[in-house]
């Protein structure tokens, strides 16, 4: 199958509520769409995907830390820069630069082109259910969470907490009431790395440890956690320290989860073979939202019923978007490719005779 036009547009959605980055907060949403047609004995595909690294700035023009280590800019450019060397190629080639590429979300991004040129996504009904995510939004009163709380259906069986955000005092309320309304519920608590290991302890000690599945990051210094865990028994999981270039799976007493999110990590083959890696010890993996919109969480929502099969992902983050993008996920609007901005575009003249590539760019 080779690849025949390839198309990259940048789009801006802004958030109807703030959604939370670790401890920072966003109001909008950047990333770009990349579609890409190919063709093989007279089929034609055209697909596309999201790419969409979780770095900019928040709500107080703050550089958000933690997450992508690439910009958009940097992005944009690597690409459009590799969409001529891309045309006219065998589409495997998108994996070699996926496997080359110093930036996660370009990794990603290639390998889900590539799979979903493929069909591969097609192949398999996606993972409708979701953990809810509970958070304090800034701009949102304590009414708006006890509404979604009990607005929970029964066939909810945990819900992701965000804590480490507000004072321990307050958030130990939030999660009393929380179980008060549904005792049947298993929380999954997020600290992103927001307590000190003595902070963590005294807010774990305060909690029914049969009630948490796990606690994501709950140290500031993530070599606390196993302290951590010997002093308070309570499971945890790995998200922030994935996204270290270096990380290499390491089998430790406690650790339960890693939070997969795959625009931060890079290469669906990547993925599969950290998934492989942490399952044989026992480790359940989540694959979870980097904040995309309906176009990349719908394709997670794909992926995680191909390499996750038997987990619930994390991908509640949509209810914030106040558009959709390329596939609806039900809101009133969704945007279509028409309607974003072009950025740069390739074309191969697919007449039989002629195999010239032709280029076009524009600037804006
Ligand atoms: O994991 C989920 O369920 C939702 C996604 C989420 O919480 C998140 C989204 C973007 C950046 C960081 C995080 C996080 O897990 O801390
Ligand atoms: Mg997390």
């Amino acid at each position: 199958m080779i690849l025949t036009s390839l198309n990259l547009y940048q789009y801006r959605l802004p958030l109807d509520v703030l959604l939370p980055v670790g401890k920072q907060r966003i109001d909008h949403r950047t990333g770009l769409v990349l579609q890409a047609c190919a063709r093989a004995e007279g089929e034609h595909r055209q697909v596309e995907v999201e790419i969409a690294p979780l770095s900019g700035i928040d709500i107080d023009e703050q550089v958000l830390v933690g997450f992508s280590r690439e910009t958009l800019v940097q992005v944009q450019t690597a690409l459009t820069e590799l969409l001529p060397l891309l045309g006219g190629q065998h589409i495997d080639t998108l994996l070699d630069y996926a496997e080359q590429s110093p930036y996660p979300s370009l990794a990603f991004g290639l390998s889900l082109l590539h799979a979903k040129l493929m069909g591969k996504l097609d192949a398999i009904r996606p993972q409708t259910a979701t953990v809810p995510l509970i958070y304090h939004p800034t701009d949102a009163g304590k009414d708006l969470l006890d509404n979604k709380i009990a607005a929970l259906g029964k066939h909810v069986h945990s819900v992701k907490v965000k804590v480490a955000q507000t004072s321990i005092e307050d958030e130990l309320n939030l999660i009393y009431g929380i179980l008060r309304t549904r005792p049947d519920l298993k929380l999954r608590l997020d600290a992103n790395r927001g307590f000190t290991l003595e902070q963590a302890i005294e807010f774990a000690a305060c909690l029914p440890l049969d009630t948490i599945e796990y606690i994501e990051e709950p140290c500031q210094n993530p070599q606390d956690n196993l302290d951590f865990y010997q002093a308070i028994g309570m499971p945890y999981a790995l998200d922030e320290s994935l996204n270290d270039p270096d990380y290499q799976f390491a089998m430790h007493n406690g650790l339960t989860a890693l939070v997969i999110k795959p625009m931060l990590l890079g290469s669906i083959e990547k993925l599969a073979n950290l998934i492989e890696t942490a399952q044989s010890y026992g480790v359940r993996c989540i694959i979870s939202s980097s904040l995309e919109s309906s176009l990349g969480i719908s394709d997670l929502a794909h992926l995680a019923a191909i390499l996750t099969p038997d987990e619930i992902p994390g991908l509640d983050t949509l209810s914030a978007f106040s558009q959709d993008l390329i596939v609806s996920s039900g809101k009133k609007h969704c945007l279509t490719l028409a309607q974003l901005e072009p950025i740069a575009q390739h074309v191969i003249d697919s007449t039989p005779q002629s195999d010239v590539g032709v280029a076009k760019r524009e600037e804006n």
